[in-house]
């Protein structure tokens, strides 16, 4: 699906969002619950990420495919190594058996898992013949991806001794870890995480617990990319949130307040508000704990015409896509002066040209869809199978319009 998307041109937005449960919050809770059918679990995502999740958590031989989602692939890995009775090839999308899996794979074979690569060492597709495993302690590589991490964490309160984890070099996506931790605290399991060692307690059954998924954050900072471009005066509400999330990425309400977008807690909302135009020149982030946002930020940057200096980034080239070339692709088309390394982004301040005819390419990753679609704010443009924005936000482009966007399909 091609879209031609155009945003509302100077005028004061006030509108209400309903945006649903975080993907990662929701993929943890299906997993637990898998693992404990007595939690129950409100305000689900709708993304397909989760429909990959739910459905994969249901078959016990055969093929599972989860397409592109990262989480399902790496969570499902820990759950059917260790659930027997299980004998699984899991599989996902073409750029799936591109993003790694050793360092998972690796690990759960130390705790006893039988695992075997189908086609290239390290990579997806894998057959996982489940069994009970009878180790209790790995240390692995923390600095490729934390949702290695939290697939063991999620599986470790069923192992009969739990889990004692101890971390190799730079933590990266820490905030993830620590959610994976909070969910497991919620359902009365005990963690500890002191330094690099992280341990779960074994838990053969929980009380019967309700687990209430906080809206996606990663979803809400479109919406501050918005509000960052918009009229002062503006406002959005989005729900439900809360202060206290377990999600990193709500360290956009800081961030934001940079480019003049101020952030109140009201009544399980937050309210975003265009208070000032932003007056710097330059902002600087690290954001190894909020990878997902940073297509987000280097937008907002460009439309706004201030530069940025992103660092962190080291994971994004093995995401949906290698997001830093394609950031630095899709940014040159409108007359970025942008650069990239394997781990940071570096924009300057420059101008928009006036080109309608660009056309964005979104390399089925959705938050390229995404991430550009506040830049209609500014200029028109044509975006690429527009449709990828449904492995976490199906309805994006239609809450876009209720900002007074034109989204046209052509
Ligand atoms: O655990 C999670 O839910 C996630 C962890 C992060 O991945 P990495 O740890 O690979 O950076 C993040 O980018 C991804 O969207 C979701
Ligand atoms: C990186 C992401 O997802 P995943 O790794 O779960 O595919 C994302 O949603 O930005």
């Amino acid at each position: 699906m091609k879209l031609r998307l155009t945003g509302p041109l100077n005028t004061l937005l006030k509108t209400d969002i309903r945006i649903t449960g975080s993907k990662s919050e929701t993929n943890r809770s299906l997993l637990l619950q898998g693992l404990f059918p007595n939690i129950s679990i409100e305000n689900l995502s709708n993304s397909d990420d989760a429909q990959v999740m739910q459905k994969g958590l249901k078959i016990k031989n055969g093929l599972v495919d989860i397409h592109h989602a990262g989480t399902a692939m790496r969570f499902l890995t820990g759950y059917f190594a260790s659930q027997e009775g299980i004998d699984v090839i899991l599989t996902g999308s073409q750029r799936m058996t591109e993003r790694p899996i050793k360092v998972l794979v690796d690990a759960l074979r130390e705790l006893g898992a039988d695992i075997d690569y189908e086609n290239v060492e390290g990579y997806p597709p894998i057959r996982i013949k489940g069994k009970k495993l009878s180790k209790g302690k790995v240390s692995l590589p923390a600095d490729i991806s934390s949702q290695y991490i939290s697939s063991l964490l999620l599986i470790a309160p069923s192992l009969q001794n739990g889990l004692e984890l101890e971390l190799i070099g730079k933590i990266t996506s820490v905030p993830y870890i620590k959610m994976t931790l909070g969910l497991l605290e919620r359902i009365g399991v005990s963690t500890s995480f002191e330094e690099n060692m992280i341990r779960v307690f074994p838990k053969r059954a929980i009380e019967p617990t309700e687990l209430i998924v906080e809206s996606d954050w990663s979803s809400a900072s479109y919406f501050y990319s918005v509000i960052a471009l918009a009229e002062v005066g503006s406002e959005i509400s989005l729900s439900a949130y809360k202060k206290d999330s377990l999600q990193g990425d709500s360290v956009l309400a800081n961030i934001y307040g940079d480019f003049g977008v101020s952030t109140e807690y009201r009544d399980h909302c937050i309210i975003l508000k265009k208070v000032a135009n932003c007056q710097l020149q330059k902002v600087d982030y690290r954001l190894d704990n909020a990878p997902d946002i940073a297509q987000t930020i280097a937008v907002t940057c460009f439309a706004l015409g201030i530069g940025c200096h992103l660092t962190g980034l080291h994971t994004l080239k093995i995401k949906e896509t290698d997001r830093l070339e394609a950031m630095k692709t899709e940014l040159l088309k409108f007359g970025a002066d942008i650069s990239v390394s394997d781990k940071d982004l570096t924009l300057k301040p420059s101008k928009i040209w006036s080109d309608h005819q660009i056309e964005v390419d979104t390399y089925n990753d959705h938050r390229m869809a995404m991430a550009f679609g506040p830049l209609a704010m500014k200029t028109s443009f044509y975006v690429n199978n527009a449709e990828v924005v449904s492995k976490s936000y199906p309805d994006f482009w239609k809450d876009l319009e209720k900002l007074k966007f034109v989204v046209q399909e052509v």
